[in-house]
């Protein structure tokens, strides 16, 4: 069966940027990166519910799900972060890695084909292609499209060597359903997976105001902040609030958190999901590079921008590459020049952070990827301009120590958190510093 080995199409130059100074370590991440992380995180509110209630839930939901003496994967916790259950993969379906040549062919793009093999299903705008005559009710067989030459609503089979196997599912939608009406888009599950080859289970995404689904290591970014009930914190790129949420819920939703992101429909969306359940968040469309007060008035506004010193925490979950998501069947950034726009915003953003903070106050930088120009780099050029800053431990640990760089000390690295190959959770990639302002 054809899987990719490099999310770049092996186009060399987007490679070479990712590690330049460990670079020897560039093909274990990129076929690592092509890989699914066989666990699925649930972060529970535990302003609303607690962790066992919620188990229980979780567990008499895969009872339905694997009836009949089906062995439902094992739901269970993790030392140090009791808002986390995790959902343990099926090894039991790996066996149907190879399709059965009797069912018809179904196709995704690469985007859709990652996320079902995360668990997910196949919303109607996701069927690239569906064979003629597909009954409902029927099994498929489910492929991802990395040459991307399978055209639209195409009624024969998609032949294609680089087609990647993703899995079976059921159709519950047919072709008229989903390529006749030129009006209106259609929606709703069209294709339930019933098993996808990364053993990851089947299950769509269960996220309600209870629980949501959320990488592990967005979830320990939080927990490196360590927000207190009563301070006054600020994530200055919040959308869609996943991190904002878990502030509040640590913080006992008391306090505030001010979150900013210039996206107005991200913020709308944030909104829409916050409703009336936290009263500590305020947020507000804003670009984090100008949230800085021109002037030296001292009163606290509760609107940006901001007076310097304003903040006693700042979570800066900077707009980056994206690399560490995984899978990655096909990468979308195409242009080097485009991975190296990221470095840019980021310091400019960085640099905010640390006027808004108070002295002794906390301030901690996470992406979700794995370019050392957008992580270590960023680290290392923030001590070197703001003597001010010094780097803390990034506990609690679950990734691994930072990448080393001549510009950074080996106990420097030490403290910081990266989420990549060879670490013993098998996790997206991610990244995250943590520094006091002295
Ligand atoms: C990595 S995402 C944040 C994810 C979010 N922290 C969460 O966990 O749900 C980065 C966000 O930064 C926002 N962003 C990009 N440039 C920004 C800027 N100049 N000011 C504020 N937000 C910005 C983007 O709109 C995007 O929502």
């Amino acid at each position: 069966m054809f899987y990719p080995k490099t999310p770049f199409l092996s186009n060399s130059l987007l490679e070479a940027e990712i590690l330049k100074v460990n670079s020897a370590a560039v093909s274990q991440l990129l076929e690592w990166l092509c890989r699914t992380p066989r666990v699925t995180t649930y972060r529970v509110n535990r302003l609303r519910t607690n962790v066992e209630t919620h188990k229980a839930q979780l567990e008499e939901h895969l009872a339905r799900r694997y009836p009949c003496g089906q062995q439902a994967p094992r739901i269970y916790g993790l030392a140090d972060l009791p808002e986390v259950l995790c959902i343990a993969p099926l090894e039991a379906e790996l066996a149907l890695s190879v399709p059965d040549p009797t069912l018809k062919e179904v196709i995704v793009d690469t985007s859709c084909g990652a996320a079902l093999l995360r668990g997910a299903h196949i919303y109607a705008p996701g069927v690239l292609a569906m064979e003629s005559n597909t009954q409902l009710q029927e099994c498929v067989n489910v492929y991802a499209d990395l040459a991307g030459k399978c055209k639209r609503g195409m009624t024969t089979r998609y032949e294609n060597s680089e087609k990647v196997y993703v899995g079976v599912g059921k159709v519950l939608m047919q072709r008229y359903q989903l390529y006749n009406d030129k009006d209106e888009a259609p929606t709703g599950i069209a294709v339930e997976m019933q098993s996808n080859v990364s053993g990851v289970p089947s299950l769509g995404d269960l996220s309600s105001a209870d629980a949501l689904l959320q990488n592990l290591p967005s979830i320990v970014c939080v927990r490196v902040l360590d927000p207190q009930p009563g301070e006054r914190i600020l994530d200055m790129c919040a959308a869609p609030g996943n991190k904002t949420t878990h502030i509040a819920e640590l913080m006992g939703d008391q306090g505030c958190v001010v979150a900013l992101d210039n996206s107005a429909s991200r913020v709308r969306g944030m909104l829409g999901k916050l409703g009336n359940n936290y009263r500590s968040i305020q947020a507000h469309v804003f670009d984090s590079t100008k949230a800085v007060a021109a002037s030296s008035d001292s009163s606290c506004p509760s609107a940006p921008p901001f007076p310097c010193a304003s903040f006693d925490r700042i979570l800066l979950d900077a707009p980056c590459s994206g690399l560490g998501n995984r899978p990655q069947l096909l990468c979308n950034i195409k242009q080097a020049k485009i991975l190296k726009s990221y470095p840019n915003i980021q310091r400019r953003l960085l640099a905010q952070a640390v006027q808004l903070l108070r002295p002794g106050g906390i301030l901690v930088y996470s992406t979700c990827t794995v370019t050392e120009a957008e992580c270590e780099s960023i680290v290392a050029w923030a001590l070197r301009k703001y003597p001010e800053l010094r780097l803390l431990d990034a506990t609690p640990r679950y990734g691994g120590p930072g990448l080393p760089l001549p510009d950074l000390e080996t106990a420097q690295s030490k403290l910081l958190q990266r989420f990549g190959p060879g670490n013993d959770l098998d996790t997206v990639g991610f990244f995250i510093a943590k520094f006091q302002k002295d």
